[in-house]
């Protein structure tokens, strides 16, 4: 007998940029924002553009976003957008179900429009790492600093152990139909869901930990832009 031999799975990207940056104060959300010649979203996008196996990104943008259809990357064959939901976690889940074309067992590589320090390597160390794993992974990177608990009076009340902290990076990778049935469970029982790897963690899985750059960061606050400046202009090489 003839032998099926699976499909090879392909790999998707989904980009959620529905946010309006409010920690961030600007007239504009944060991710329209002047960076190093691009904006932010541009930056986060080329990186994951740069992988030449992507299949495709969907885009989940704010249900008002004027600008994103008037920038370059918009018109790449690759871009797809949709329009995203109230909170990050629904904005992936609606780019996923915008993801017709993917299969059950394919990849979907999950990356912060707010993040526009994504390096070449940080990406082929998740894709070579994650994809050997049941679960699949994220990059992330240590804590480097004492970690406190606080009171509600905004005093120190006990110092965490940090040897097993990590901060959660982006991207993400999991599995499709995993990543959108784990979604959809943490959803229909209002399990909090700030990053894809707790919607794994809340139906059992556990996530491999890829040890990504620190300069990887989120844009955030203003001053997040000024730091993301200096990374992409080389920052320090030691
Ligand atoms: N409803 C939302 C909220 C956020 N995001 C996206 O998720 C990423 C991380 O979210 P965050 O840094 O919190 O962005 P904002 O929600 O814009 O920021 P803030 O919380 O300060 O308003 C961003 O790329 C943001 O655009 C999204 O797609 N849909
Ligand atoms: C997904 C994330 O960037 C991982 O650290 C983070 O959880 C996003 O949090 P935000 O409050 O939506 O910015």
């Amino acid at each position: 007998m003839v032998e099926q031999k699976a499909a090879a799975s392909r790999l998707w990207a989904v980009v959620p940029a529905a946010g309006l940056g409010s920690r961030f104060g600007a007239q504009l959300p944060k991710q329209y924002m002047s960076l190093a010649g691009k904006t932010v979203i541009e930056h986060s996008i080329a990186a994951l553009l740069r992988c030449d196996e992507l299949s495709g990104v969907v885009v989940a943008l704010h249900v008002d976003d004027k600008i994103f259809s008037g920038l370059p990357c918009a018109n790449n064959a690759k871009v797809m957008q949709i329009v995203g939901g109230a909170e990050r976690s629904e904005s992936v889940e609606l780019a996923l179900a915008g993801l017709s074309a993917a299969a059950d067992q394919d990849w979907v590589l999950v990356h912060d429009a707010a993040r526009p320090c994504l390096s070449d390597q940080d990406i082929q160390a998740l894709l070579l790492r994650a994809r050997e794993h049941p679960v699949g992974g994220l990059l992330a990177a240590r804590v480097v600093d004492t970690v406190k608990r606080a009171s509600s009076q905004g005093e120190a009340v006990a110092t965490v152990d940090r040897n097993d902290l990590w901060r959660a990076l982006t991207p993400q990778l999991f599995r499709y139909g995993a990543l959108r049935d784990a979604l959809i469970h943490c959803r229909e029982r209002g399990l909090p869901v700030t990053d894809e790897a707790s919607a794994m963690e809340y139906i059992g899985g556990r996530p491999l930990l890829v040890e990504g750059s620190h300069r990887n960061i989120k844009i955030t606050y203003p001053d997040d832009l000024t730091m993301a400046a200096f990374f992409l202009a080389g920052g320090v090489n030691v």
